[in-house]
C-alpha cells in the first residue's frame, strides 16, 4: 500500500529520457536496460516502488540551486536571492514504467557559514547534482571540491553524478560554447553527466530532472534484481565490447549483464 499522494500525470515516464551531450553522459542507451523493462512488466521490482531516493544538490552560493528545484517542483522563479540556510527539501513523485518512484531533492546551502550544517545531510544520497553558474568560471572550478565533500559521505562507486550549468539564459551563444567545452571536460573527469539549464526560462529543467529520476530508478531496479539474485531463463546476457557506457557505476559493473 502506498500512502503518498498520487503521481501527477506530468510525472509519468514511459520511456528513457535522453542525455544532453553524448560526450558526458552516464550512458547513451536509447531505452531502459532490458532487465529493468522486463522486471517492470512482470512486477518484479521488489521494494523500489516504496522507496524514496535521496538526491542532494550542492554548489557555490547563488549559482541557482534553489531556483532549479523550485522551477521543477513548483514551476516558479524568484529573481531575488534568498540564501538557503542549512538545507531544505522537496519530494517529487514519479511513475516510471508503471512503477511509483519518489525522489527527495535536498537543496543545500552554498554559503560557507552554512556548509557545516548542510554537509550533515549529504549521507545516503543515490544521486549528487553539482551546480555551477555557466557565467562564472570559478563556480565551475569549485565543483570538484563540492563533489569531494559530498563523496566523503557516500559510496563513490554507486552514486550517480550530474554536473549542471545554470543560468543559461545569461550567456551569449559564443560564451556558452566556450564554457561548455570546459564543463564537458570537468564532467568527464568526475564521471558525471553534463546538463545546461535555465530556471528563468525553464530550458532543460524538466528534461534534466526526468533524466535524474529515470537513471536513479534504473539503478535501483538493477540493484534490487542483483540483491534478490533473480536470474530468469530468457534473460539476455550480452557482453559487448562496443558498449557505449561512458561511465559505469559500480552497481552496473557488479551486474553480470550489460545491454
Ligand atoms: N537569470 C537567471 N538568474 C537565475 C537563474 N537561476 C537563479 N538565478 C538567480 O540567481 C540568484 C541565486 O539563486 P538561488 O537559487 O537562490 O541560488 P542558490 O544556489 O540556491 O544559493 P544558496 O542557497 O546561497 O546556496 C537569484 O537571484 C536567482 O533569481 C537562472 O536560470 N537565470
Ligand atoms: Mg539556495
Amino acid at each position: 500500500m502506498n500512502l503518498l499522494a498520487p503521481v501527477r500525470r506530468d510525472r509519468v515516464l514511459a520511456e528513457l529520457p535522453q542525455c544532453l551531450r553524448k560526450e558526458a553522459a552516464l550512458h547513451v542507451h536509447k531505452d531502459f536496460h532490458p532487465r529493468v523493462t522486463g522486471a517492470c512488466q512482470e512486477h518484479r521490482t521488489g521494494t523500489v516502488g516504496f522507496k524514496i531516493s535521496k538526491v542532494i544538490v550542492v554548489g557555490d552560493l547563488s549559482v541557482g540551486k534553489t531556483c532549479l528545484i523550485n522551477r521543477f517542483c513548483k514551476d516558479t522563479f524568484d529573481k531575488n536571492y534568498k540564501a538557503t540556510i542549512g538545507v531544505d527539501f522537496e519530494m517529487e513523485r514519479f511513475e516510471v514504467l508503471g512503477v511509483p518512484f519518489s525522489l527527495q531533492l535536498w537543496d543545500t546551502a552554498g554559503q560557507e557559514r552554512f556548509k557545516c550544517i548542510a554537509s550533515t545531510y549529504y549521507r545516503g544520497a543515490q544521486a549528487i547534482i553539482i551546480v555551477f553558474n555557466l557565467n562564472d568560471v570559478a563556480s565551475l572550478e569549485h565543483t570538484k571540491q563540492w563533489l569531494a565533500d559530498a563523496l566523503k559521505e557516500n559510496d563513490p562507486s554507486s552514486v550517480l553524478l550530474f554536473l549542471v550549468g545554470s543560468k543559461k539564459d545569461l550567456s551569449t551563444p559564443a560564451q556558452y560554447v566556450l564554457m561548455e567545452k570546459d564543463a564537458l571536460r570537468v564532467a568527464q573527469e568526475m564521471k558525471a553527466e553534463y546538463w545546461a539549464v535555465s530556471s528563468l526560462t525553464g530550458e532543460n529543467v524538466r528534461e534534466f530532472f526526468f533524466r535524474v529520476a529515470a537513471l536513479t530508478f534504473e539503478a535501483n531496479v538493477l540493484a534490487e534484481l542483483e540483491k534478490s539474485g533473480v536470474r530468469r531463463i530468457g534473460d539476455v546476457v550480452r557482453i559487448n565490447s562496443d558498449d557505449n557506457n561512458l561511465y559505469q557505476t559500480a552497481s552496473k559493473k557488479k551486474s553480470t549483464c550489460c545491454p
